[in-house]
């Protein structure tokens, strides 16, 4: 289980707010190791290394770095003087008024050039603007530097940050964001990707500026990365949508935090998380062991739902699927998977509600709608006198989707039940629930409703997206809240998400043991859920899209091994940093559905694919690694990850004058 963590994992996958990681900080800084200087080289480093990747001469290069009043800034500052120090050409801007002395000082001492924004700035080596005119005229000639800069470092706020944005750091991000998505629309509309070189490339330093640091809300204007250089540990603004999506490519500089007592309050489901979750049949196992699910999905009007969700759930190891509903969907569902049974009687978990319309809509009632009441009602149990009825104290684990969602009972429900709106059905669920937000609030705070959703109902609740996120019942009084990121944007098609629902059912019940003994597994084997589906979504699509990847770890004595990551890491389906990896080929839900079962064996196969005594972040880096290989079937052994490293080796931009210079930045 996700207990067995390896602490590289938890390190990779686990996010603390702001105050966990300032005191995650405390007894390094204590014992003097100079944090600073080590997030500085970093910077610094990947700065190095996103320049050469564009095929950029880092020594020719224009660095604008945009440098805050606080701790954020100082490191910017200090990576800025040893660019600077190498020949690079930087300019910072100052956007409070004052930086960290000693490292203004540096950094001006190394070659950089620093520009005073505010008026009553006190900053070494420039003068204040004298007027308010000329506080304005600094700010434009700042953003046509930014503009026009192979590079912006964006150390402006990083977990300091306090609500939105607010002064000249507002009007940067603004401005600086609105030039870029104008660019964008160029790009798309044009030919090839010759405007994108208008565009600086963006690192920010530990977290792009103007994102919700412990909510991943954007509260206002900040200016979205191609790499985010974090430090210590993840916060959860990285994993968070819709600010995560602002963040690019992650690295996560290893400061050595010790973790392993301190609560995360977002985890990402990863692949080998996922993998100690799926259930290997035994032994003594018979298909009434290996759980039995009941699915009421699908109606006259939906029947292809039907067919998707219990196929799904038929690929993902359960004994049987029971299938519940009107004649025309059973016809098809029988047709599509002769080894369903039709009709009531013994369940391990329901799935309920896909492809059922919920009461508002204009198709005619269906009669799936009253089963599901009773089902609802009665805790999972079958309430049908006579029927062969599997009587339990406790309920049932299930899966309450689209058309099932506005049948809830409004109290009673627990862990085992996995709501699994999207953001329109979720806005419908609370508005029925008493609370005033629509689809587009929830867009811009999954978390917050989702919380809020869970707070409602005490069910475990999965809110479907790019990014999907679960939140339920965690160790104390807070949620826990888990992530998945896994797939690409194909995924986002017609019935994609009644594959997902059929596929969560198999996991609850054939993990019905585990849950009778802790409910609040749930939210593990939801994520996990989500994780498969967006696995076979790549394999199906063939694609190296990603909604969200796992950083990079920077430890400062992997040297070349880093540079190699990186390369190979920051080509791999990137949307930015210069150039896209293959995007794979459009999907539809049975897709998805044909390769769910290799999608397992693929993650079954992790554990033995590394060394498990050792601490490597094999299996957690080769998450991408074999899913960008679809077409090798050799999947028994770790020659296939290697093979497709092999084939998407990028063209190196570095010569070996530029490996000399990063080694000095290195050391
Ligand atoms: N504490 C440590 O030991 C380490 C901290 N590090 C860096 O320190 C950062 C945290 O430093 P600080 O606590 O100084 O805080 P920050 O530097 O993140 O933010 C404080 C600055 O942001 C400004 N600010 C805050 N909210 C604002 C808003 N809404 N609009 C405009 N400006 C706003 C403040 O006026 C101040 O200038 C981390 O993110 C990381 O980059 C690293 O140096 C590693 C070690
Ligand atoms: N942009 C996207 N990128 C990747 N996955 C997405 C994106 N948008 C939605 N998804 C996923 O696609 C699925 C869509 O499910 P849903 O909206 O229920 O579709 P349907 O009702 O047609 O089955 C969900 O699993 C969701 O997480
Ligand atoms: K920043």
């Amino acid at each position: 289980m996700v207990d067995q963590d390896s602490s590289t994992d938890r390190l990779m996958n686990s996010a603390y707010e702001a105050g966990i990681i300032r005191s995650l900080e405390a007894p390094l800084l204590d014992e003097g190791q100079p944090l600073m200087q080590e997030a500085a080289q970093a910077v610094a480093v990947n700065a190095w290394l996103m320049l050469s990747q564009a095929g950029l001469d880092p020594q020719n290069s224009r660095i604008v770095l945009l440098a805050g009043g606080g701790n954020n800034g100082g490191d910017g500052l200090y990576a800025g003087a040893r660019l600077a120090a190498i020949g690079a050409d930087v300019t910072a801007v100052a956007t409070s008024s004052d930086v960290l002395d000693e490292a203004a000082q540096t950094f001006v001492q190394a070659g950089g050039i620093l520009l005073a924004l505010s008026s009553d700035a006190d900053i070494p080596s420039s003068d204040a603007p004298s007027s308010p005119q000329e506080v304005a005229e600094r700010i434009d000639e700042a953003v046509e530097l930014a503009q026009a800069a192979d590079l912006v470092i964006d150390a402006m706020t990083g977990i300091g940050l306090t609500g939105a944005l607010r002064g000249i750091p507002e009007t940067l991000a603004s401005q600086l964001s609105a030039h870029m998505s104008g660019e964008t629309e160029e790009v798309n509309t044009g030919e090839g990707s010759t405007a994108q070189a208008h565009n600086p490339l963006i690192l920010a330093v530990d977290i792009p500026s103007g994102v919700g640091v412990d909510d991943g809300s954007l509260p206002g204007p900040y200016l979205p990365a191609d790499v985010t250089v974090t430090f210590g540990a993840m916060k959860p603004c990285l994993l968070l949508p819709p600010a995560a999506y602002a963040c690019g490519h992650i690295v996560l500089v290893d400061f050595g935090f010790d973790v392993d007592e301190v609560q995360a309050s977002v985890e990402a489901m990863s692949a080998s998380r996922c993998s100690h979750l799926l259930r290997v049949p035994e032994r003594e196992d018979s298909k009434y062991t290996r759980g039995v699910v009941g699915l009421v999905t699908g109606s006259e009007n939906f029947p292809g739902a039907a067919v998707l969700s219990t196929r799904a759930c038929a690929s993902c190891g359960v004994g049987m699927v029971r299938y519940l509903g009107p004649e025309r969907p059973s016809e098809h569902v029988l047709a599509a998977l002769p080894e369903a049974v039709l009709g009531p009687g013994r369940v391990e978990a329901w799935v309920l509600g896909s492809g059922v319309a919920a009461a508002g809509s204009s198709k005619q009632q269906d009669s799936q709608r009253s089963t599901i009441a009773q089902i609802l009602e009665a805790h999972g149990s079958w309430p049908h006198q006579g029927s062969q009825a599997h009587e339990t104290e406790d309920s049932l684990p299930m899966v309450v989707d689209a058309g099932a969602l506005d049948l809830l009972p409004a109290e009673g429900l627990g862990p085992k039940v996995v709501l699994t709106p999207h953001a329109g059905e979720l806005a419908a669920l609370l508005q029925d629930l008493g609370e005033d937000v629509t689809a587009s609030d929830i867009a811009a705070e999954p978390v917050r409703w989702a919380t809020r959703t869970w707070e409602l109902t005490g069910a475990t609740v999965l809110l479907k997206g790019a990014i999907t996120l679960v939140v339920g019942d965690g160790q104390g009084q807070d949620p826990a809240v888990y992530t998945t990121g896994f797939g690409p944007a194909w995924l986002s098609t017609a019935g994609s998400g009644d594959v997902l629902a059929g596929l969560e059912g198999a996991l609850l019940a054939s993990q019905s043991t585990l849950l009778a003994d802790d409910p609040r597994k749930a939210i593990q084997l939801a994520a996990a859920g989500a994780y498969i589906h967006a696995y076979a979504a790549n394999l199906a699509s063939h694609s190296q899209d990603r909604a969200w990847r796992q950083p990079l770890l920077f430890n400062p004595d992997q040297g070349k091994d880093f540079i190699e990551e990186a390369n190979r890491a920051w080509q791999a389906g990137s949307r930015s940093v210069e150039s896209m990896g293959p995007l794979g080929h459009p999907i539809h839900a049975a897709d998805i559905i044909d390769q769910l079962e290799r999608a397992q064996g693929l993650l079954l196969a992790l554990p033995f694919q590394s060394d498990p005594a050792t601490d490597e972040p094999a299996s957690a880096d080769g998450d991408d690694d074999w899913a960008a290989e679809p077409d090798e079937d050799n999947m028994s052994s770790t020659e296939s990850a290697d093979s497709s490293q092999a084939s998407n080796e990028p063209t190196h931009h570095l010569s070996p004058a530029a490996l000399v210079a990063i080694e000095s930045l290195w050391f």
